[in-house]
């Protein structure tokens, strides 16, 4: 009979290693000396020290050969927000992730790490220094947010120490840094269309941005906390950059960074909110006869016009959490990172 080989504890998977968080994730885990194998359906990238593995993450079979004598695995695939996919988000988010979970328990994984979100207690209204007790929104602001929360509860629920299958959940909130698709991108496009004049609201609303390496270091952190007699088993953690700031503040300085000018006049929340609405609803009657994707979305709007940051006090006491990367320094590294996409280049 062949012998099992014991897994590593310094042998892990990233599933999602090759987005823009999971990148990041690798990279650090590299530096640690850990060595990593990426599941992801796309190859963004190649180092020395990563085992690549193609596939969809809801294929169980395809899962299995990267989960091959790993201890540690970190989920943190999704499909992107702004894809507004209903069927794409349940079939990834929520099916997937449980085939994650059936792939881990038969490859023996001990502990497995997932990437959640803070907005799965937001609702469009303020939350402000939230902690984790805060309840689950009863009216997700999206599909994404909505089967975000599922797949948190399956993670957390699959944890079992008499098993020893151990899980956590990491909730970053508004994650930025060197390499970010979403961001910085979508809101210099929107400058360029000359759509970054106005602040909505009176622009007093305070939110958190985390840069990438503290919420990498966050999730190496839980990963290395999880064990059995550890109080972070099933418990889902907050991590920020521990600095909120005001929105319109966090743009203007990103744009002004980029040589673009900041936004200056101010519109009402709820009239931008509504007209959001309408759009957005249009959008999805004319579907069969033209497709167009509002820039302004409600979700969007949103989380532009209210107060949303969290407190990390959990991280804090659980895990000695603290944000390796300060706001202003994360901002600096970010703008430096995107020469391409500065005014008039
Ligand atoms: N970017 C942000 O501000 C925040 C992100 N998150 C979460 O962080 C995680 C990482 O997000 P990002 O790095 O920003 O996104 P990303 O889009 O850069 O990375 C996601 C990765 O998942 C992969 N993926 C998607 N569907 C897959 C499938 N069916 N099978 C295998 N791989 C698949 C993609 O190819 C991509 O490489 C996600 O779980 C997201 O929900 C949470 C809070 C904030
Ligand atoms: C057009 C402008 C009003 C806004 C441009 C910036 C936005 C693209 C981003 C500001 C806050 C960001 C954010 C996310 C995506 C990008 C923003 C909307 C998330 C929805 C990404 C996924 C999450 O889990 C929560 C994030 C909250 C903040």
């Amino acid at each position: 009979m062949a012998t099992r080989i014991r897994p590593s504890s310094k042998r892990c998977a990233v599933i999602g290693g090759s987005g823009f968080l999971g990148r990041h994730l690798v990279e650090k885990l590299l530096d640690r000396g850990y060595s990593v194998a990426v599941f992801d359906i796309r190859q963004s990238y190649e180092v020395p020290g990563v085992t690549f593995h193609q596939g969809d993450l809801c294929d169980q079979q395809a899962l299995l050969p990267a989960l091959k004598d790993v201890s540690l695995v970190f989920h943190c695939a999704s499909p992107a927000p702004a894809s507004d996919d209903r069927a794409l988000f349940e079939r990834v988010n929520i099916q997937g992730t449980q085939t994650v979970i059936k792939a881990c328990i038969e490859a023996r994984v001990q502990k497995l790490v997932l990437t959640s979100s803070a907005s799965v207690v937001f609702e469009g209204t303020d939350i402000k220094n939230g902690r984790e007790d805060l309840p689950y929104a009863k009216k997700p602001i999206d599909y994404y947010t909505q089967t975000k929360i599922v797949q948190e509860k399956l993670v957390l629920e699959a944890c079992d120490k008499q098993k020893g299958f151990l899980t956590v959940a990491i909730r970053p909130h508004g994650i930025f840094g060197p390499r970010d698709p979403q961001l910085v991108p979508i809101l210099v496009d929107t400058a360029r269309r000359g759509k970054m004049k106005f602040i909505i609201g009176d622009g007093s609303n305070l939110v958190d941005f985390t840069f990438v390496e503290n919420v990498v270091h966050g999730h190496i952190l839980a990963a290395e906390h999880l064990r059995t007699d550890s109080p972070i088993c099933g418990k889902p953690y907050h991590i920020t950059n521990d600095e909120p700031i005001r929105f319109w503040d966090f743009m203007s300085e990103v744009l002004v960074g980029l040589g673009y000018a900041a936004p200056r006049y101010h519109l009402p929340y709820a009239l931008v909110y509504g007209l959001a609405l309408l759009l957005w609803l249009l959008s999805l009657i004319l579907r069969p006869l033209v497709s167009f994707k509002p820039t302004f979305t409600p979700m969007r709007v949103a989380l532009a016009g209210t107060h949303h940051y969290y407190s990390c006090e959990r991280a804090k006491e659980d895990m000695g959490y603290k944000p390796v990367v300060s706001l202003k320094e994360g901002i600096e590294r970010t703008v430096k990172s995107y020469p391409h996409l500065r005014h008039g280049a």
